[in-house]
């Protein structure tokens, strides 16, 4: 055998292997010969073919190790399977039997914690998944599930490995089954810096969340060229499956970078916020005995809430700014911030521990929910409910979003998938009913009897069915009209019945009084109020009855 080269027909390109092999000793006899060949492989490994990092550079995109190296604390990085390489020959494979197989595998730290980690390496055919590429894949999958560790995935490839045919499709089954079985057990989350294509797209969209990085991403089933041929349709990469297209557009990624190190930070923050696993807590700092006791404090900042809210119904406020005030520091990380504007959802913090945030937003579309809020909305409690994040909800909904466009794409079945995450969740659930809380959408966005442990709503709450217009146009119809035939002020009586409908209905008090809020509070207590809530529901346990599985509306 000729160990000049450190696997047979080993090609010079790639991320993995050396330009110039450097030169191993055919068949060490001694064992410090064999040594001396190990570190000769492990140098050709590392030294990374120059040429093909300047290629991704040129591409405006970083190597696959070097994605590594940027993600996890420095040193930390253990490969697997360096020397795996793929076994085909069809179409010449065999004379291109690269270390690595086009992925980087392996595990490390980030911010201390423990994960594992895979990279798709462009250079080496495409990043294109073959047999041993997927087999790598697999394998480091299986080690982050039963470890209890989270998942990275950076794709950059082309999709199934096309000369390997069958072999490379079925290691996309093994991955896909490896992804649903880790899914609510470890966090999953997926890179997508270059393309993804055809069934590789799968894998991410099964993840917990998809970053992508402005004008390097790419996610698309069938690609332009197809799409032409099929339909006659003409769109480039970016508009059809760009990092805008889905975070904006199609809602499949959860946060658009402006480049790689954004992308990579983005990961960095939100690992920050999930535990290793589904048995174990979310990481969380020390609050001392002084903290604990100040945190029950109203402060000046605090009492900036009591004149937030508009006198006017119409008028909008910025749901963030109570947020911000509830939360330690003010800060918060958006999980699909470019994506149906009118729900937030966020990570933030209280006395130092995560919290989910869902928020109807008043500035955009009044805060009415649509099917993209729902689902948005819907997908975030049932993340933070398998990690055991609490989750506070902020609700100012004028109701659901009416419109033949919402009623034909299905906003009953896709509506009903925010309900079931609320009413399945276990995690200790805290809502705040600001304004609106009209119909339908106060069911849904965590109301008491959906199960949620804590409501509280402020003085300027409107529970009700309906708005007072509404309500007394189809109460007051009749009467209306007799007022009408008799020449009688209709405006003035309208009036007159708006003011009664609203003394009546339209407050927080027929809530309160029922115990639908637990209590009714000063906006400036709300931030102490959300701390004792959550304080008192940390030994919140509950289960529901045993099942298979449940059988949420998709
Ligand atoms: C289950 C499934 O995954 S089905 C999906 C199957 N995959 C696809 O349909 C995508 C096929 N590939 C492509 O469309 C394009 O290569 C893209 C969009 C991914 C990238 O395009 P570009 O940036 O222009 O790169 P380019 O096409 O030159 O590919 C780079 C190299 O990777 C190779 N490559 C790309 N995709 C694959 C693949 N799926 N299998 C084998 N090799 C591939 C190319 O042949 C090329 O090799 P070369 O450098 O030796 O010429």
């Amino acid at each position: 055998m000729d160990l000049s080269a450190p696997v047979a027909g080993a090609s010079p390109a790639g991320d993995s292997p050396a330009t110039a092999p450097t030169a191993v000793p055919a068949q060490p006899p001694t064992t410090a010969a064999k040594v001396a060949d190990l570190a000769a492989r492990e140098q050709n490994l590392t030294d990374a073919a120059a040429t093909a990092v300047e290629k991704q550079h040129k591409r405006g995109k970083k190597s696959a190790r070097e994605r590594i190296e940027a993600l996890l604390d420095p040193g930390s990085f253990t490969e697997l399977d360096a020397f795996a390489t793929h076994r085909s020959s069809n179409f010449g494979l065999d004379k291109k039997r690269i270390p690595g197989d086009g992925v980087v595998t392996g595990y490390g730290t980030v911010d201390g914690r423990q994960v594992c980690i895979y990279s798709q390496d462009f250079t080496v055919f495409g990043g294109s998944l073959g047999e041993v590429h997927g087999q790598k894949i697999t394998k480091v999958m299986d080690m982050a599930l039963t470890t209890g560790v989270p998942l990275i995935g950076i794709s950059d490839g082309g999709g199934a490995r096309i000369q390997e045919g069958v072999a490379a499709l079925t290691q996309f089954a093994e991955i896909f089954r490896r992804n649903v079985a880790a899914s609510g057990v470890i966090p999953q989350i997926s890179l997508i810096l270059g393309p993804s294509a055809g069934g590789a797209v799968y894998s991410p969209a099964l993840t917990d969340f998809i970053v992508m990085a402005e004008g390097t991403s790419n996610m698309f089933i069938t690609g332009p060229d197809v799409i032409k041929a099929v339909t006659g349709e003409e769109v480039g990469f970016e508009e059809l499956g760009g990092a805008a297209t889905h975070n904006q557009r199609s809602g499949v990624a959860h946060y658009q970078a402006a480049d790689e190190d954004d992308a990579v930070d983005y990961v960095r923050a939100l690992l920050s916020y999930l535990p290793s696993n589904n048995l174990s807590e979310p990481p969380s700092w020390p609050v001392s005995a002084d903290e604990a006791e100040a945190a029950l404090e109203v402060t000046d900042a605090d009492r900036e809430l009591d004149t937030l809210v508009p006198d006017s119904d119409n008028q909008p406020y910025d749901m963030r700014v109570v947020v911000e005030h509830v939360l330690d520091e003010g800060e918060l990380l958006e999980v699909q911030p470019g994506y149906a504007p009118n729900m937030i959802t966020a990570f933030g913090h209280v006395e130092g521990r995560p919290v989910g945030v869902v928020a109807n937003q008043p500035q955009q579309m009044a805060g009415t929910l649509d099917i993209n809020a729902a689902e948005k909305a819907a997908r975030f409690v049932r993340t933070c409910d398998a990690f055991n994040i609490p989750v506070l909800t902020f609700v100012d909904v004028p109701g659901f979003l009416p419109g033949t466009d919402q009623e034909w794409n299905g906003i009953i079945r896709r509506g009903a998938k925010l309900i079931y995450a609320y009413a399945e969740a276990t995690v200790p659930l805290v809502t705040l009913i600001t304004r609106k809380a009209y119909g339908g959408a106060y069911i849904v966005m965590g109301s008491k009897k959906l199960g949620a442990d804590v409501n509280l709503a402020w003085p300027t709450a409107q529970i009700a069915v309906m708005g007072s217009g509404g309500a007394v146009n189809i109460l007051q119809r009749g009467a209306l009209k007799k007022v009408a035939e008799d020449g009688g002020d209709v405006e003035a009586e309208r009036a007159r019945l708006v003011a009664e409908y609203e003394e009546a209905l339209v407050n927080p008090w027929e809530a309160a009084e029922r115990g639908f809020v637990d209590a009714v509070i000063t906006p400036a207590d709300t931030r102490v109020q959300v701390v004792k809530a959550l304080r008192a529901l940390r030994t919140k346990r509950a289960s529901g009855p045993a099942k298979k599985h449940g059988n949420i509306p998709l």
